[in-house]
């Protein structure tokens, strides 16, 4: 990342506890503008509580230090509302969407929650969203329910960029998909990057992440193991015995 540029985010010794349980303690974090950076490890390293903290989407028994920068702004203190207003988004892993409703629907009150009265035409970022997502796009009539597991997920990432974020956080977006639902998602954000979105990817999915990454960390039981530049990671011996091979396995 060049040193002159404010990255869109920065996490500064990032301490997450649940009760006694420590799950985060001194995590060191940066994203770049036009950067996708991904976050990979075992399970239970802290991914999933990471993302929540820097969303403010903790569950209440979390308490967290440290600090959280959006754009070299202290966000410590502002609610999960004002962040998205901000430009901070979060797709949570547990696919949060209205079955009953139509995919348009879902998608227009993902803008609407967001942006509250503030901004009342969204046909042009539907337009953007059906253009990156044409499956939903040709679905956008038929109810949330009926969708596929990776139309749900396509939908929850299009619901999320209806609010236009700078920085999209994206918790597993390959969880239970198929090898080519997860290729054709990984496609759509490299696409999303090159429009200029900013991407923190937690994955399980080594091999498919450090593949589109730019700069990749490894979470280890609660603090940042080993980080660089993920074509380096991705040949990396340690990386490789322990995560490349389960991925693979897993694939
Ligand atoms: N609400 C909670 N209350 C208590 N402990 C929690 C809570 N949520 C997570 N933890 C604990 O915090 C640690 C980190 O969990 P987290 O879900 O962030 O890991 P993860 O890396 O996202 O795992 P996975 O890849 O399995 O989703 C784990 O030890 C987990 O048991």
């Amino acid at each position: 990342m060049d040193a002159l540029t404010t990255p869109i985010l920065e996490v500064k010794d990032l301490h997450v506890a649940y009760g006694k349980v420590e799950a985060l303690h001194g995590v060191n974090l940066k994203v770049g503008a036009g950067q996708i950076v991904t976050v990979i490890g075992p399970n239970g390293a802290g991914k999933s509580t990471m993302l929540n903290a820097i969303a403010d989407a903790l569950p209440t028994t979390g308490t967290m230090r440290g600090s959280v920068s959006l754009l070299g702004e202290d966000v410590a203190s502002v609610p999960v509302e004002a962040r998205v207003a901000r430009g901070m988004c979060l797709v949570p892993e547990k696919r949060e969407l209205f079955s009953t409703m139509t995919v348009e629907d879902n998608l227009l009150l993902g803008s609407y929650r967001r942006y509250r009265a503030r901004e009342k035409n969204y046909a042009d970022q539907l337009d953007v969203v059906f253009e990156l997502f044409p499956r939903l796009k040709e679905r956008r009539k038929q109810d949330a329910g009926t969708l596929s597991g990776g139309e749900r997920q396509m939908l929850a990432v299009g619901r999320a960029l209806m609010a236009k974020p700078q920085l999209l956080m994206l918790d597993e977006p390959s969880l239970g998909l198929a090898p080519r639902i997860v290729k054709e998602i990984f496609h759509i954000i490299v696409r999303l990057k090159e429009t200029g979105v900013a991407i923190l990817l937690v994955e399980q999915n080594a091999r498919a992440a450090l593949q589109v990454a730019d700069y990749a960390y490894v979470l280890e039981t609660g603090s940042v193991g080993l980080e660089g530049p993920a074509s380096q990671l991705a040949n990396d011996s340690k990386v490789i015995d322990t995560y490349l091979g389960l991925a693979k396995k897993a694939a």
